[in-house]
This record gives C-alpha cells, sequence and structure tokens, in this order.
C-alpha cells in the first residue's frame, strides 16, 4: 500500500536531492553501499544495547537512500539489470540488521525470549515473503500480489515503534510497549502476506501450466 501510494511523494520530495548527488558525481550504486552500511552500523551498534532512539534516528536518515539510488539511475538513464539486483539483495542485508539488532537486544538486557524469538520470526518472514516474489518471478510468474505488508509497511511500522520506545529514555513512561505491540503486527502481517503471495503463485503457475500443456497438445 504505502508502495503505492507514499512512493509517488517521496519520488517528488527526493528528486532534487538524487540530482544534487547525481551533479557531483555520485553513482546510484554508492548511495545504495553508503546507505546499506549506515542502516546496518545504525541497528547493529544502537538497538543491541536499547539505544531505540538513536538507533532509530541513525537508521531513519540512511534508510531513504533506498528511494534515491533508482531515482538517480532513473534521471541518470542507467537503469541496470545489476542495480536492480545489487538495490533487492542490499534491502536484504538492511532489513537482516534492523530485526537481528533487536532479536540482540532481546536476547540479552531486554530479557525477554519469546520477544527475541518474535524479532527473529519478523527476520525470517520478511525474508522469505521477498523471496517468494524473487522466486516467481525467477520462473517466470507476473506474481501479480503484493500483500498486506510488504518491505515499506514491514520498515514503517518497526522504525516508528523504535523511535518512539526510545523515549521511555528520555522520561516518557510507558512508551516502549510500542516495539512489542510492532512485532507482533510485522509478525502476523508477514506470515498473512507469505500466504497472500503463496496462493497467487499456485493459482498463477496452475494457469501457465495448463496453458503450456494446451500448447503441446494442439
Ligand atoms: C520523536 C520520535 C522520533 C522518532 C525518530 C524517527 C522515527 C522515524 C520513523 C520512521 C521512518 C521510517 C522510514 C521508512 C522508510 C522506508 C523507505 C524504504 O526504504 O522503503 C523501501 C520500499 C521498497 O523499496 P524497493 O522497491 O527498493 O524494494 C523492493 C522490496 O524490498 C521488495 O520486498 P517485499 O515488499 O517483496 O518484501 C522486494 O521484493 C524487492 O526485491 C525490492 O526491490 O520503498 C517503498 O515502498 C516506497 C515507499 C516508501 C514509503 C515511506 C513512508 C515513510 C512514511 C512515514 C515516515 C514518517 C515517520 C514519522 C515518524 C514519526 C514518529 C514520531
Ligand atoms: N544502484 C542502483 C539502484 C537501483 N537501480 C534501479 O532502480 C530500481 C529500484 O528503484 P528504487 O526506487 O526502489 O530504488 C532497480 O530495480 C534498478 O532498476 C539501479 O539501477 N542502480
Ligand atoms: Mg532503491
Ligand atoms: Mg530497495
Amino acid at each position: 500500500m504505502l508502495n503505492k501510494y507514499a512512493r509517488a511523494f517521496f519520488t517528488r520530495v527526493l528528486t532534487p536531492f538524487a540530482a544534487l548527488l547525481i551533479r557531483i558525481g555520485v553513482s546510484p550504486d554508492a548511495v545504495t553501499l553508503v546507505g546499506t552500511g549506515g542502516v546496518v552500523a545504525g541497528a547493529l551498534i544502537f538497538y543491541p544495547l536499547g539505544e531505540f532512539f538513536w538507533g532509530t534516528v541513525v537508521i531513519t536518515l540512511f534508510v531513504f537512500s533506498d528511494l534515491v539510488d533508482g531515482n538517480m539511475a532513473r534521471q541518470l538513464g542507467r537503469s541496470s539489470r545489476w542495480g536492480a539486483f545489487l538495490d533487492s539483495t542490499l534491502d536484504r542485508v538492511a532489513d537482516s540488521a534492523i530485526f537481528g539488532g533487536l532479536a540482540l537486544w532481546y536476547a540479552g538486557r531486554g530479557d525477554s525470549l519469546m520477544l527475541c524469538g518474535m524479532a527473529i520470526f519478523c527476520l525470517a518472514s520478511g525474508q522469505v515473503v521477498s523471496y517468494t516474489k524473487a522466486r516467481g518471478e525467477a520462473i517466470g510468474l507476473p506474481v501479480d500480489v503484493n500483500g498486506l505488508v510488504e518491505r515499506a509497511e514491514r520498515l514503517v511500522v518497526t522504525l516508528v515503534a523504535c523511535g518512539l520506545s526510545g523515549l521511555h529514555a528520555f522520561g516518557v513512561p510507558g512508551i516502549e510497549i510500542l516495539l512489542p505491540i510492532a512485532l507482533w503486527i510485522v509478525g502476523i502481517g508477514s506470515a498473512v502476506t507469505l500466504g497472500q503471495r503463496v496462493v497467487t503463485v499456485r493459482r498463477e503457475s496452475a494457469e501457465a501450466d495448463a496453458i503450456a500443456q494446451g500448447g503441446n497438445s494442439a
């Protein structure tokens, strides 16, 4: 949903910044790499220490690079297969660091085996959700479904909850409950999304196989 409705807005807002980076000679690949490095550092340095506010500030500064790199490639007329591969692959790395950092917190001073497990479930289910699309497309299917919780929703729900939970350290009482709630929402939403995508791929592959068999018997 966010991918559909928010992308156009962010494209308008980020286009001048993308144009500036192009003018000073930065490449889309450099933005992809530096952006991912920043997200990974923010998540793995701050989250395991329970520094949710500052971790989220750092991650938010870098995560928008994922919208800037493609914007630059399109402005340059240089959108490439390599760029698409690099972008998607590093998305998986960034997502692993965010949920991995949360799992490390709950495995340590956060002291909750259940929420550690929930963070690992969010990490794994998010990766599998993305894999369904990549694998379905690789076998020639359109995978014409996005589902309830795509990557943008996973990130927004988790990062907003992390940032707000971090305000607990500044004396806001009770607000840290938002992070467990977000993990449950993302975990359950990702499981539903996985179901939606698997059902779609099953239908599309049955239709494609039927067409192929019709062609063979003719
Ligand atoms: C006082 C409190 C302080 C709080 C501190 C700061 C809080 C900040 C909180 C949140 C910021 C969240 C920002 C999240 C931005 C996410 C942007 C982003 O990277 O989106 C990526 C997404 C997908 O991009 P791709 O096409 O490159 O990726 C594809 C995707 O990964 C597919 O995965 P799948 O969906 O299948 O699982 C893969 O299949 C594919 O391979 C891959 O290529 O881009 C978009 O979707 C575009 C839309 C972005 C919408 C961003 C909306 C941000 C909205 C609100 C932020 C407002 C925050 C306000 C917080 C206030 C809190 C107090
Ligand atoms: N280094 C890069 C990054 C991305 N691309 C192209 O942009 C598409 C992704 O667009 P986003 O708005 O989601 O970033 C990707 O599929 C590539 O076509 C690129 O060429 N080089
Ligand atoms: Mg990108
Ligand atoms: Mg991306």
